[in-house]
């Protein structure tokens, strides 16, 4: 059994050297040729897999993405040619929530926002949505969702809310405080998502808005946007993602708050799990049991001692908060690393520069554990709310 892995696929022969005779390959060198006697194909968002990739594939059986998104996959195609695909569903929707609530965090830091009294407008209530969700319910923050495919599925079974939250029409989003990005790239269908935020929304958006897109580039109509920001009193913009990966538009820096490569989902636990999750579905198509757990692939942490200034209060403060978590993962650490790759000094054309600066920063990326990577050790005074709210955050919590 032939597997060919992506070489962004964290402990990808580590996991599956006992399951076939793996081989790797970096996504720019991928050519048809390579998929010639392989059964197995593993990869991540970088490998884009249209007819033309598989024209030597004369005995590929499974396509399968350690990645939540699948626009990169031609799902019809493979559907059309019997091959069947996968994803890693959810695998890093933890990331890229904590990553939303750093820039909350900063945007309470920077009085861009009053977060206790803000209102956050979810677009796209699945994985990430919901685990934004969640967070938001753990640390008391309004909000509500836009999901049309999931609110009219809900309704078959007469649900009108998912997990205790309502649904709203993409009108009532354009007026929240914060409008948080989480649909899939979708072209066509009923409802397609590509440039859903167009140029009358992003025209419709004031000056005290946070507008955060860490789903995918195409989601917005980005000519509108940069044309937005540079007109007076423009929304506070946050980018994780771009049209034309990698080869982004790069005059948005100048305008957007915070800008990073892509690296929303890239926490150490995102990552591992879509391993994981691409190994379990590898053994089944194989018919092997699966003897390795995510357990075995990430280390231990140290853990952190907090020192709380009201630990006694019913509600963690903001400024609490922001002191943990950021200790944890603060988006600005990505946003400075990015601004100051893209600056520094090449000798390649700016395109080439722009397109290997991103691929680059993509592939080094730091590592970053989620909130359940760590022991919280609290005051002992700590009130039972604080200690709750830690713990629906993901931490492991003990008074010390
Ligand atoms: N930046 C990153 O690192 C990163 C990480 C993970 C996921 N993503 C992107 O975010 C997307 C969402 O991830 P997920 O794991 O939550 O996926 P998911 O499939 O679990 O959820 C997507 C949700 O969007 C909804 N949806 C679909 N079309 C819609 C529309 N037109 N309007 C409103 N809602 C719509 C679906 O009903 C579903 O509930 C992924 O497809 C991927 O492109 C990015
Ligand atoms: O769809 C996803 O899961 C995310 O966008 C993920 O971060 C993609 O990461 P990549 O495969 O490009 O490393």
């Amino acid at each position: 059994m032939k597997i060919l892995l992506e070489d962004t696929i964290p402990f990808g022969t580590d996991y599956l050297n006992s399951v076939g005779e793996v081989e790797t390959y970096a996504w720019q060198s991928l050519v048809p040729e390579m998929l010639r006697d392989v059964d197995i194909l593993a990869l991540r968002s970088t490998t884009k897999v249209t007819p033309e990739l598989l024209t030597k594939a004369n005995k590929l059986k499974f396509v399968t993405t350690a990645t939540a998104g699948t626009n990169h996959l031609d799902k019809t195609h493979l559907d059309s040619v019997g091959i069947m695909h996968s994803s890693a569903a959810g695998c890093n929707a933890v990331a890229v929530a904590e990553y939303v609530l750093s820039v909350l965090l900063h945007a309470q830091k920077a009085q861009k926002l009053d977060l206790y009294n803000a209102t956050v407008g979810i677009v796209g209530a699945g994985n990430v949505g919901t685990a934004l969700s969640r967070i938001l319910m753990a640390i008391g923050v309004k909000h509500c969702l836009y999901d049309p495919p999931l609110q009219q599925a809900l309704a078959k079974s007469g649900k009108k809310e998912h997990n205790g939250q309502s649904f709203v029409d993409l009108a009532q989003i354009a007026k929240c405080d914060v409008i948080s990005l989480h649909v899939p790239f979708i072209k066509g269908g009923e409802y397609p998502t590509y440039q859903m935020i167009d140029e009358a929304f992003l025209e419709g958006l004031t000056s005290n808005q946070l507008l955060i897109n860490a789903c995918r580039g195409e989601v917005i109509d980005e000519v509108a946007l940069l044309s937005v920001l540079r007109g007076e009193k423009p929304p506070t913009v946050v980018l994780d993602v771009f049209d034309n990966e990698p080869a982004i538009n790069t005059a948005l820096f100048d305008y957007v708050w915070f800008v990073t490569p892509h690296i929303a989902g890239h926490s150490v636990e995102g990552k591992v799990r879509g391993t994981q999750m691409i190994y379990e579905q590898i053994c089944d198509v194989v018919g092997k049991a699966p003897d390795k757990v995510l357990s075995d692939f990430l280390e231990k942490t140290n853990p952190i001692k907090v020192a709380l200034n009201s630990p006694e209060a019913v509600r963690l403060s903001v400024e609490d908060l922001i002191a943990v978590f950021h200790d944890v993962y603060d988006v600005a650490i990505d946003d400075e690393i990015t601004r100051n790759a893209f600056a520094s000094g090449h000798n390649e054309t700016p395109e080439t520069h722009i397109a290997n600066t991103f691929s680059t920063l993509r592939k080094q990326y730091r590592v970053r554990r989620e909130c359940s990577a760590y022991a919280l050790h609290l005051p002992k005074n700590t009130s039972k709310q604080i200690q709750d709210t830690f713990t629906k955050l993901g931490f492991h919590v003990s008074l010390v």
